[in-house]
């Protein structure tokens, strides 16, 4: 109870210098403030802490709106949100922070608003490059997370620049998901699955005459087991016959997810084509198959030997690889959907949605988010034991 009144009231005192931001009184209560913070971290620290932390940052239009201000100064205002947020995780210990700044949705809006809002990522981008900025400060380090292809050249030449400038940052980790949806990661992880399984594949093939007879290799024969599955899967003609044949199970199964996502709306896969295979996959993975197999669509024999694709394979080719799943997503203005943000990462993961826009969020309700957690945390935990 003491505890709970300790936080409420340093709530309230935060609060109120937040809402004097950039005021004269805020730079005087600046260091006092940031002492009544690292209280309340303290306390909050005596319980459980996110690793990761992941923010779809809803609201900016609203808030200009609301506010009657130009647009785009709602994103403005989010960015600077952005940074207080980035602060206080890092300041409580949270390893990994990933924020939705753009999504491939996002493309589809007016040009002009698609070209402010990349006007405003280049400029910020390129300002965590400076030498006071909070990546510097706080040893950050910076990934683009996304299909960085349908970026222009400066935005994708600042990101890359970023991430080569903090390579060597390890205290904390900054995820910046632009140009992404989920349905894209998995397509891109899958595909890449698919094209590094053949290239295992392969040379054992090329080993093996027509007959199916296992030849040796280094004085040891090839295990038969891929081989064969390769021999039946392709009808075994010649190597370049099963080549084609494979790399057209890999686009169809990569078209079935990308239909998926197609129905959504998303654009730019670069693979074209129809598949009728993707209802097949589904069913198959749901009369239990799911854990780990890619099934094939052509015969239930064929369904056994593809298992040499695992989850893990998938798992090891998506962008989000780099870190370890969120244990909670924040979405502001109060909406409860995860519009297409990490959804292969976020199966046992926290939702907290308060109702404030996303220029709007403060310190408290990044603590009301940390003591769901913690409420939460043996739930979760014990749910990530039986999975
Ligand atoms: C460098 C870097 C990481 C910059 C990030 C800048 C930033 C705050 C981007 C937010 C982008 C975005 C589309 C937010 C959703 O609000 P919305 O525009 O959909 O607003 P609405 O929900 O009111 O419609």
């Amino acid at each position: 109870m003491f505890i709970i009144c300790q936080l409420t009231l340093a709530i309230l005192v935060l609060d109120s210098m937040d809402k004097h931001r950039g005021s004269r009184l805020s730079e005087l209560f600046g260091s006092l403030g940031s002492f009544f913070r690292k209280c309340m971290f303290c306390i909050l620290s005596m319980g459980p802490i996110p690793k990761h932390f992941a923010f779809i940052m809803d609201g900016n239009r609203r808030y200009a709106k609301k506010e009657k201000l130009e647009e785009g100064a709602g994103h403005r205002a989010g960015f600077s949100v952005l940074m207080s947020m980035l602060k206080y995780c890092y300041e409580l210990g949270v390893t990994y922070v990933t924020i939705y700044a753009f999504s491939i949705e996002n493309f589809k809006r007016k040009p002009d608003e698609v070209q402010n809002l990349m006007d405003l990522i280049l400029e910020k981008i390129e300002g965590l490059l400076k030498e006071e900025s909070l990546v510097n400060k706080y040893g950050i380090r910076v990934y683009f997370i996304g299909n960085l292809k349908l970026l222009s050249k400066p935005v994708r030449v600042a990101a890359e620049k970023v991430m080569k400038a903090t390579t060597n940052n390890t205290k904390c980790v900054l995820l910046i998901c632009i140009a992404y949806t989920s349905c894209d990661e998995i397509v891109q992880a899958v595909h890449e699955s698919c094209k590094n399984k053949l290239e295992e594949i392969q040379p054992c093939n090329s080993h093996r005459s027509f007959s199916g007879r296992v030849e040796e290799v280094d004085g040891k024969s090839i295990d038969d087991d891929i081989g064969h599955s390769v021999q039946e899967l392709f009808g075994v003609q010649t190597n370049e016959l099963r080549a084609t044949r494979a790399s057209t199970f890999c686009n169809d199964v990569a078209e079935g997810v990308e239909r998926t996502d197609k129905k959504s709306g998303v654009v730019g896969h670069g693979v074209h084509g129809s598949c009728d295979k993707w209802g097949e996959v589904q069913s198959l993975e749901a009369s239990g198959t799911r854990d780990g197999v890619i099934p094939n669509v052509k015969s239930e024999k064929l369904l056994v030997d593809l298992s040499i694709l695992k989850v893990v394979d998938i798992e090891s080719h998506m962008y989000m690889s780099v870190a370890p799943n969120p244990d909670i997503v924040i979405r502001s203005s109060g909406e409860t959907r995860l519009s297409n943000f990490l959804l292969w990462q976020t199966s046992n993961c926290l939702l907290y949605s308060p109702n404030a826009l996303w220029p709007d969020m403060r310190l408290w309700h990044l603590v009301w988010a940390v003591l769901d957690f913690q409420r939460n945390y043996s739930y979760f935990e014990k749910k990530k034991k039986q999975f």
